[in-house]
């Protein structure tokens, strides 16, 4: 077997093994692994593998990553010929001649409430849709990306899964379903798919794909942000104590940058980190910053030409927060110090996988900061360490304020995050690099993410019904403008919760005036404002008759905020409304509320915090 990682492989015989074995060929062998190396175009003839990704986040592009290059290292006996993968963004599937592709490797995310990734859907539309179409040709695996948080777990791989086999393709490794970036699963797919792909039959051929004209678009998008100036920032609440909550409100200038978004629209932000957790994760290095070091291969556009000094690096590409597991097993293998060692083993007794309970508490409880300070005796070279740590991912905020108003303007809405680990006081990265570092009138990459599941009603006459407490009520703010600005004759209908009516209730101002003026009906749950809590769900029950009236004339609903609690108990509402009032049982409810969701009728933008 050829390890991507040494800890898909262990099996708990020898550990001092495990920790000593060699991890990731690519990144331990430097490779160059800058952004353009994917995008190959082969001059020579070889054995072509197609690596696919879907992504939303840009997780399943690392993956893929990850795989080109376990594939393109793969040692190949005799013919000499060696393995050529070619790295490709579903987005661009139509460039794809699937007549002359032997080998697929897909790495797919599921998005939204079960639904593909915005750039893959077109994929696959195309994929699940097209009659008449046949694969027995190929060759493939998915890895399916997912977080078994949300109902719909790993959705589109695993339907991406059975398509390809009813179309007769073969199934060259059984698919792998990833819970919340779980490496460990992905390094023993990748491992499986390692250990199959040189006995596939595969021809050598003459490329027939140009890749560059493929992705020579200038548009912006996650992978080449916009610098946007921030125009505006206020605060939304009233802190008296350290408890309260810290809300603000950002806004954007889109002005020359070509992005449009429609009401229900995302915006990406890329954030840099907080400069004292990066100067704590120096100062555990025993390192000055001004170290060059390569960029690594997620960086967004423009790249930077060359090295780059080292605090550079952390502050913009590296995600200081979530510790991978292989940076202990690292840091394990280099400290000179007994304890340490005898730590790291204790930690590392059952492997990587998520199935390691002592490990993955300890990787919750701890950022890079801290396990570089618990191992201050590891001194593994530079780049290794960096290979060890995550990329620093884009954060997405629903966008509240209508384009319909202004074009060239995006709002969001933020909650600040603050807390303290260990004693000491941490921040959350977007949002305090958005309150405390980026000032107005500065600039900052961002992206739209298009959200086509959440969106108004085409039809003006039909009511809305509006349900997002905290910063659930972002997507509102762009809803209500739009309907007012369009004069649409529909109710709308907002239900929103807070704590305290005088502390953290969100555009109060906006919103009291369109009640006054009668554009918007106005329910708030003010959760702490009496003895008993009271919560949107609550309202939602107390109003069932009205709720039950507008669900007849054909009102939309829309739901925005905490997917665990709050999104389960207002669907548990709209349960007890439909058989409250409609006189239904149980499972004709269910099915009402389904098909509204089919039609389109009840969508929902939630996430798991
Ligand atoms: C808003 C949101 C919705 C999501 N919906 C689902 C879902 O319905 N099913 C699922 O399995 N995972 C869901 N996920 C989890 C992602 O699939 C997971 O984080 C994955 O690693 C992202 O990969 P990507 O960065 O390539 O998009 C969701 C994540 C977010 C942030």
């Amino acid at each position: 077997t050829l390890l991507t990682t040494s800890g898909s492989s262990y099996g708990g015989n020898s550990l001092e093994a495990f920790i000593s074995q060699e991890g990731d060929l690519a990144t331990e062998k430097m490779i160059d692994r800058s952004a353009d190396r994917y995008s190959v175009n082969y001059t020579d003839p070889g054995k072509q593998v197609l690596v696919m990704f879907g992504t939303e986040y840009g997780c399943s592009e690392e993956v893929a990553k990850k795989l080109f290059d376990s594939v393109a290292s793969l040692p190949l006996d005799g013919s000499g010929a060696r393995l050529q993968p070619r790295l490709v963004n579903a987005q661009q599937h139509s460039a794809v001649d699937w007549s002359q592709e032997r080998v697929l490797l897909m790495v797919i995310s599921t998005s939204g409430d079960g639904v593909p990734p915005t750039d893959a859907r077109d994929f696959c539309d195309w994929l699940l849709g097209t009659r008449d179409m046949e694969m027995s040709h190929l060759h493939y695996s998915v890895l399916a990306l997912g977080d078994s948080n949300y109902p719909h777990f790993c959705r589109t791989g695993r339907s991406l899964d059975k398509r390809l086999t009813d179309l007769r393709a073969t199934q060259l490794v059984p698919r792998s379903d990833v819970d919340q970036e779980d490496w460990s699963v992905i390094d023993s797919w990748i491992d499986a798919v390692l250990d199959v792909l040189p006995a596939v039959a595969i021809e050598t051929k003459l490329d027939y794909l140009s890749l560059d004209a493929v992705s020579s678009d200038q548009a912006y998008h996650r992978t080449r942000p916009f610098m946007a100036t921030m125009t505006v920032k206020r605060s939304l609440t009233v802190q008296e104590t350290s408890d309260d909550k810290e809300t603000i409100h950002c806004e954007f200038e889109l002005a020359g940058s070509g992005l449009t978004f429609t009401a229900g629209d995302a915006l990406g932000i890329y954030p840099q980190n907080n400069p004292a957790e990066v100067r704590a994760v120096l100062t555990a290095l025993q390192a000055t910053g001004t170290e060059l070091v390569a960029a690594p291969s997620w960086v967004y556009h423009p790249q930077p030409d060359g090295k780059i000094p080292l605090e550079e690096a952390l502050m913009k590409y590296y995600d200081l927060k979530h510790v991978n597991p292989e940076l202990v097993k690292l840091l394990t293998k280099h400290t000179s110090n007994r304890k340490e060692r005898l730590e790291g083993e204790r930690l590392l007794k059952d492997g990587l996988s998520k199935n390691n309970i002592v490990l993955w508490s300890y990787l919750q409880s701890n950022e890079v900061a801290d396990v570089l300070r618990n191992f201050q005796r590891a001194h593994p070279p530079l780049h290794l360490l960096l290979s060890k740590l995550k990329g620093l991912q884009p954060r997405y905020y629903s966008i509240a304020s209508s384009p319909v108003l202004d074009p060239e303007k995006a709002s969001v809405t933020a909650a600040v995050v603050r807390y303290s680990l260990h004693g000491i006081p941490r921040t959350g990265v977007t949002t305090t690099y958005l309150q405390d570092r980026l000032q107005v009138n500065q600039l900052c990459p961002v992206f739209i993410s298009h959200t086509p599941d959440f969106r108004l009603p085409s039809n003006n006459n039909l009511s809305i019904i509006m349900i997002g407490p905290g910063t659930g009520i972002a997507p509102f703010m762009a809803f209500i403008q739009e309907r007012v600005a369009t004069g649409a004759s529909g109710d709308n209908i907002l239900y929103f919760g807070c704590r305290h009516r005088s502390k953290d209730f969100l555009y109060k101002s906006e919103l009291e005036s369109w009640t006054k003026n009668r554009s918007l009906r106005l329910r708030v749950a003010f959760s702490r404002d009496q003895d008993k809590k009271i919560y949107v769900q609550d309202l939602l029950q107390t109003d069932a008759k009205n709720i039950w009236r507008h669900l007849q004339n054909g009102a939309h609903v829309y739901v925005c905020g905490d997917a665990r609690h709050m999104a389960h108990d207002v669907h548990q509402a709209l349960t007890d409304i439909c058989q409250g009032q409609g006189d239904m049982d149980a499972g004709q409810a269910r099915t009402f509320l389904l098909e509204m969701e089919q039609v389109n009728r009840y969508q929902k933008d939630v996430w798991v915090t």
